[in-house]
């Protein structure tokens, strides 16, 4: 099979890319040479005829979470958490238009003078187009995480697959950040991933994914041509399925 035929597996897929996959090297915020790789990767991806959405982060920025610590209330420590993902969105955007494709962020939390506020509608058509769609806000309301935006995205788009890109190759039997014995697994279901409390993915973005029945592939987005590689079935990744 030819990866452009393999990746027809997929005609639309929702890629969830935390904030920390654009720091790069850096601790904090945007590393340039890494938001050119994956934007390089994204439009690679989309060359293969594979309509891409993308759900972005904010913790490379600011979560709500740590806003809740430090005394401001978790509901609007979540909207500075949600603006973190509205600057992404924007990166993001600029990074793929500079290689030359097209690409429109839309955002859960309307702000018109800065990218076009999400709807389905407006999401379906620039998909037609082969436009890649950044999706800023997550779910646009607090406590909920990017992880929950992907997952209701991908619902409301009908994309065939949730592509989790993040810091590790797959789901293991423990966070393998912590416990050197994890094992990495190749496949498991949405309920196993929920009754065995692994944290690559927040409970409640396993729940919905698993009541619409969308796959989830974890993969690590730390090399080249990463998310390439997974939507065309080579290297490693971990795939829930119900
Ligand atoms: N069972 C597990 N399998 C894989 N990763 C796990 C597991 N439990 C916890 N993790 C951790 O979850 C992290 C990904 O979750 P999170 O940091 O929320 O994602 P991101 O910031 O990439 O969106 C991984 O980097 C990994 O250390
Ligand atoms: O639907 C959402 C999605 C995100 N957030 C806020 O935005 C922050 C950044 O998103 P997330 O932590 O999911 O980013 P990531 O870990 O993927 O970089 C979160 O901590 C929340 O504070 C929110 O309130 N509602």
């Amino acid at each position: 099979m030819t990866e452009a035929s393999q990746a027809g597996m997929y005609k639309r897929v929702m890629v969830k890319l935390s904030g920390e996959a654009l720091t790069g090297p850096d601790d904090h915020g945007l590393h340039a040479p890494t938001l050119s790789r994956i934007a390089a990767d994204l439009v690679d991806a989309a060359k293969l005829g594979t309509e891409i959405a993308v759900a972005v982060g904010g913790g490379n920025f600011f979560r709500g979470m740590q806003g809740a610590d430090k005394g401001i209330e978790r509901a609007r420590a979540d909207s500075i958490g949600m603006l973190a993902t509205v600057m992404n969105a924007l990166a993001i955007e600029a990074a793929v238009e500079a290689e030359g494709h097209a690409a429109r962020a839309l955002s859960a939390i309307p702000m018109p003078s800065l990218c076009q506020p999400y709807s389905r509608q407006a999401a379906l058509h620039h998909l037609a187009k082969g436009r890649i769609c950044i999706l800023a806000g997550g779910t646009g309301n607090p406590f909920f995480t990017t992880d929950t935006g992907a997952v209701l995205r991908g619902a409301e788009l009908s994309a065939d697959v949730v592509m989790k890109a993040t810091q590790v190759d797959g789901v293991y039997t423990a966070d393998p950040k912590r416990d050197p014995q994890a094992q990495w697994l190749a496949r498991l279901t949405h309920d196993e991933a929920i009754e065995r409390r692994i944290a690559v993915m927040d409970t409640a973005a396993f729940a919905l994914a698993r009541e619409n029945s969308i796959p989830i592939m974890v993969f690590s987005i730390g090399e080249t041509g990463a998310i390439t590689r997974a939507l065309t079935g080579q290297g490693r990744y971990t795939l829930v399925t119900p």
